[in-house]
């Protein structure tokens, strides 16, 4: 077993300490290329009581279509007005998002190739700007995991119409990085020669570009691979996603591949809540380097929310360089978020 410290998801023998609780994840953005394959992989899944589905389109179509599953989670699909399934009196995001637990966020348009992150801004800004607008109101407790690109601004935006709002609960608000660790760990054991289950990569930063930083050199057996080896691994996980807009060739982003991540990150989130130990990397606030919001190995605790935000550890100094590097540009994604609201 091939470890660094830990990132992606740990367990401990611990029995579920609250299981009769009533778990309701609500996916907003859900008739779209990532909320379709993670709607569906929450109600496939046991740890999931109710999934409930929002979209501005087609989500009446995918929670009928979803509601034919044998599994116990109830499905629910909401417009913002009329068009609910099934049918009720009482639509939109209000009915969504009541008694949710936790809140997946991959609402937004997607890159095309030569698009940057960055370039997504003007358009997903307001998106999530409204809909944590509906999440303070309707769900002010519960863990927010957002996925819309920019996620190294539409986490701050998110935490700043929190503040207005007067809810904010730094704990409760993270930004998906997992499809990093996921990346991380591909593209590793296939260099290594065995299994991705068998590595744990823990990566830090943000989410765009070389805001990412896999630590490689933590994990045994790739420390000992040559520089150029490294090096072309790094860059490699930092453009992951320009790999699949690029193949993608116009149609969208990394949709599949970022579902399960996001399911895996949901996952962890309600585990911690039934007791579990987990410790899974998540972009949050934080003190631990000059960025005000940065990823790093977070404790996850029963009330759904980071516990405590963990060191990251030992970096060789091409990873150092890395850093430096990316706190100025991450500092300045994360600047840009919190004035769009302010
Ligand atoms: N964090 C990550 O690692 C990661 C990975 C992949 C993609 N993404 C991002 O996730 C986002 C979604 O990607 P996708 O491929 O699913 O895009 P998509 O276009 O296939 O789906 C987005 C969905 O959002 C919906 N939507 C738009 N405005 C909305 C609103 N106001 N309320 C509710 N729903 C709304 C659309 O109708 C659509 O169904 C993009 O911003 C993308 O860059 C992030
Ligand atoms: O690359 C993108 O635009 C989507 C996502 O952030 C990814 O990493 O795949």
């Amino acid at each position: 077993m091939l470890r660094a410290a830990p990132s992606l998801l740990r367990r401990s023998a611990r029995a579920y300490s609250s299981s009769s609780s009533h778990v309701k994840v609500a996916v907003l953005g859900a008739a779209g290329g990532i909320g379709q394959p993670l709607s569906l992989l929450c109600k496939l899944s046991d740890s999931i009581d109710e999934v409930a589905c929002y979209d501005v389109v087609g989500t009446p179509g995918v929670a009928a279509d979803l509601s034919h599953c044998p599994t116990k989670a109830v499905i629910t699909g909401d417009l913002p007005s009329a068009g609910t399934w099934p049918p009720s009196g009482n639509s939109g995001l209000e009915r969504t998002l009541t008694g949710a637990s936790v809140v997946v966020i991959p609402a937004g348009v997607p890159r095309k190739p030569g698009m940057t992150r960055d370039d997504l801004f003007n358009t997903n800004a307001s998106i999530v700007q409204t809909l944590v607008e509906g999440c303070a109101k309707y769900c002010p407790d519960a863990t927010l995991a957002i996925i819309s690109n920019p996620v190294n601004s539409t986490v701050p935006i998110a935490a700043e119409v929190l503040k207005k709002a007067g809810v904010y609960k730094p704990a409760k608000l993270c930004g998906v990085t997992t499809l990093d660790v996921c990346r991380a760990n591909t593209f590793l054991a296939e260099k290594l020669g065995c299994s991705p289950k068998d590595i744990d990569v823990t990566v830090i930063g943000g989410h765009a570009g070389i805001t990412i930083l896999p630590l490689l050199s933590q994990v045994p057996g790739a420390s000992s691979l040559p520089a150029d080896v490294l090096d072309a691994l790094t860059v490699r996980i930092q453009f992951g996603g320009d790999e699949v807009v690029k193949a993608k060739a116009g149609s969208g982003s990394a949709t599949l591949s970022m579902a399960y991540a996001g399911y895996l990150f949901t996952e962890g989130v309600i585990k911690a809540m039934r007791g579990e130990e987990v410790v899974q990397c998540a972009y949050v606030e934080s003190t631990l380097t000059s960025a005000q919001y940065f990823a790093s190995p977070c404790k996850f605790g029963p009330d759904g929310g980071v516990a405590e935000v963990l060191p990251f550890g030992p970096l060789s100094s091409y990873e150092q360089g890395w850093l430096d590097k990316l706190l100025p540009d991450l500092q300045k994604q994360i600047d840009k978020g919190i004035s769009f609201v302010k």
